[in-house]
């Protein structure tokens, strides 16, 4: 049976990167999706707002919505602060398993919890089962039509407060026209736009920062 693009990308990373290296995990997948196969990681240059993003809200509790390979979730791991932690959902079974180990050999599996299913059926159990209070970012970056259903549910389940930040990726590429249209004209959202380009592309992209306003 030939090797998924996913697998290929997590021996490249396990044959060339640094153990217990994020950065060298992170620049090893963007070398690969670069010149040998292109892949939906943030990548580098958008990643570099995800950073920034992080860094400013700081986060306790962070969710991820759509691990793939798991780039983004080294990639905000490897800022928290300590003591924090970040929840990221997956529920495609071969991803998370390649995430899980890409997480692993980047040495911050104690920073990150991989939840595998639905966004739609963890969001609602995070409170109880994974006794989380409310969450301080979120990064969207899951099937594009479920950005705002899932913001939506993060509403109903209480798990926003004051000043929570969520950070969606692609709202150009392939774009996410319903979320901007409900963010943007939701009064307890607070939106910045961030003009960036599509990963490894040279093809204009952007993501979408909401600071829920409670
Ligand atoms: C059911 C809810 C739910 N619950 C849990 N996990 C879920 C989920 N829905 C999805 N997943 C997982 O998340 C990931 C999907 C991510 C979807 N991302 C893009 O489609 C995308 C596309 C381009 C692009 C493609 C082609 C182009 F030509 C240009 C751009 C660029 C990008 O940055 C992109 O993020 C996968 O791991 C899914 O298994
Ligand atoms: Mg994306």
């Amino acid at each position: 049976m030939n090797q998924s693009k996913e697998q290929r990308i997590l021996n490249f990373v396990l044959q060339n990167a640094v153990r217990g290296d994020p950065c060298s995990v992170l620049d090893t997948i963007d070398q690969y999706c670069s010149q040998k196969e292109w892949a939906m990681n943030v990548g580098n240059e958008k990643g570099l707002i995800l950073d920034k993003t992080v860094e400013e809200a700081n986060p306790s509790v962070a969710l991820e919505l759509g691990t793939y390979c798991g780039y983004s979730a080294v990639r905000i791991a490897r800022v928290l602060k300590a003591g924090a932690h970040l929840l990221t959902v997956e529920f495609n079974p071969e991803f998370a398993a390649i995430a899980k180990q890409m997480i692993e050999f980047a040495g911050v599996q104690d920073k990150v919890k991989l939840l595998e299913g639905p966004s739609e059926e963890i969001i609602p159990q995070l409170k109880k089962k994974y006794e989380v209070d409310t969450v301080d970012f979120v990064f969207l970056d899951h099937w594009k039509d479920r950005y705002t259903p899932d913001t939506i549910l993060l509403q109903e389940c209480n798990l926003l407060r004051k000043g929570s930040v969520l950070l969606a990726d692609n709202v150009i590429v392939p774009g996410a026209p319903e979320f901007l249209n409900y963010i943007r004209n939701n009064p307890h959202f607070q939106c910045t736009n961030y003009p960036s380009r599509l990963e490894y592309m040279k093809v204009a992209d952007a993501m979408e920062k909401a600071v829920f306003l409670g």
